[in-house]
């Protein structure tokens, strides 16, 4: 039964501090699929999802197997997982690994702190290892957690990008069916076993085009693309600005808002709770505190909340350049400590650089230098390129 979500939004929730979204996005999850039984006048059903996960991705074309394969450092499997793990109603995920690939996603469910998954040995077809998946549900062991559910979703690894409402609606027109051996092996699409096998009429749910699987290589670039683009969707400046000096950072502000369209930029007033929110790029602008004083406070605050679990964070440093008062050789030494701090933000995962942009005494030129400044301030954003960490940019 493939899925598709009608258009994803902001990313699915990150690290496991970050309770009280989580907790919020799960009430509204429930309700979710209790309003759906309600409505079809049932008790909601108890739900579960099987991953296969045991494919080579021959066409992929790589040694490794696709679902292992990194999509901003992290593997593309922890993307699906995050997916299915913020739909609160679907009480276990049981996810179809090879043997060899065991230790693996082991490692991965431990790394990115997912929730509620076991891990059941793949088969040597893709329905070979569903079925095992379903087995290890049905199955009445005496130290088993896993619950009968009543309807099991059954969802492509190597499909990351699935959201909530069609799971829903897979779950309204879900029905049981089974397989004979012959399909076991030479089937391919659930859709066409449900339709032979089960007694009562299966039902094609239709999903967004967002649900395609990753098959080939580009594929990979493709999901790198959108899930960059929406981690990308909000920029929070904070400034440590003050009197005269406000007006430098309230431009720089305005042009971003224009450069990154579609793009919503708030300003670091209650920084807590923008972290809360999900808010994966920050520019932080050092005016009145020499230094990394304000890019510091912010870095600690990030470590603090465990944000960059599962996307990157970019941070840039902002510094202003006003060499008739200060010589560029002093500032630029000041300024160099960028290196030191971004190799340890890296091990955060934040991808910290530095922009200094001169900061000259006549309004136009300064306004030039801001606009380059917000043209190398969105580049960063929206390439997250590793490569220019720790990088002194000059506008
Ligand atoms: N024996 C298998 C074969 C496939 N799959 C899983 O089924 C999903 C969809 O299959 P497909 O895209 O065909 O994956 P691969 O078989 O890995 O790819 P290829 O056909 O290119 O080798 C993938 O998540 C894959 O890991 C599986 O669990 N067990
Ligand atoms: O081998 P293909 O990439 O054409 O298709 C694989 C699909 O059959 C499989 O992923 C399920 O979506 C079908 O139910």
């Amino acid at each position: 039964m493939e899925l598709g979500p009608p258009g994803g939004s902001g990313p699915a929730e990150p690290g496991p501090r970050l309770r009280g979204l989580r907790g919020a996005d799960a009430a509204a999850s429930a309700s979710s699929l209790s309003r759906f039984g309600a409505e079809a006048g049932c008790r909601a059903p108890a739900v579960a999802a099987v991953l296969p996960a045991g494919g080579s991705g021959e066409r992929m074309g790589v040694p490794t197997p696709k679902q292992f394969c990194p999509i901003l450092e992290r593997p593309l499997i922890s993307y699906t997982l995050q997916a299915l793990e913020r739909v609160s109603w679907i009480k276990d995920i049981i996810v179809a690994v090879t043997r060899e690939n065991m230790e693996t996603m082991k490692g991965i469910i431990q790394r990115y702190q997912h929730k509620r998954i076991s891990l059941v040995e793949a088969g040597v077809t893709r329905h070979r290892s569903i079925f095992n998946g379903l087995k290890a549900l049905a199955e009445d062991q005496p130290n088993c957690r896993l619950s009968k559910p009543e309807v099991v979703i059954i969802h492509d690894a190597v499909r990351p990008f699935v959201e909530e409402d069609v799971l829903l609606k897979v779950v309204t027109a879900a029905q049981e069916h089974g397989c004979s051996d012959y399909d076991l092996e030479f089937g391919t699409e659930c859709l066409h076993l449900a339709l032979k096998y089960s007694h009562i009429k299966a039902k094609l749910v239709e999903g967004s085009p967002d649900l395609w699987k990753v098959t080939y290589k580009r594929d990979l670039y493709a999901a790198e693309s959108i899930i960059k683009e929406r981690i990308s969707q909000k920029v929070c400046v904070v400034m440590d600005t003050k009197e005269d000096e406000e007006h430098v950072g309230h431009c720089l502000e305005e042009m971003l808002k224009t450069e990154l369209n579609h793009v919503k930029v708030t300003s670091g007033q209650d920084l807590q709770q923008i972290i809360l929110e999900q808010c994966y790029n920050f520019v932080c602008v050092n005016v009145m505190t020499s230094d990394f004083e304000e890019t510091q406070r912010l870095l600690n605050m990030l470590e603090e909340s465990n944000l960059s679990i599962l996307y990157p964070v970019v941070v840039i440093s902002v510094h202003f350049l006003d060499y008739e008062s200060v010589p560029l050789g002093q500032k630029m030494e000041k300024v160099m400590q960028i290196r030191e701090f971004a190799k340890e933000a890296k091990k955060r995962n934040i991808l910290l650089s530095g922009l200094l942009i001169y900061f000259p005494q006549e309004e136009q030129k300064l306004r030039e230098s801001l606009r380059q400044g917000t043209t190398i301030i969105s580049a960063l954003i929206k390439e997250r390129n590793s490569g220019l960490i720790g990088q002194l940019l000059v506008a």
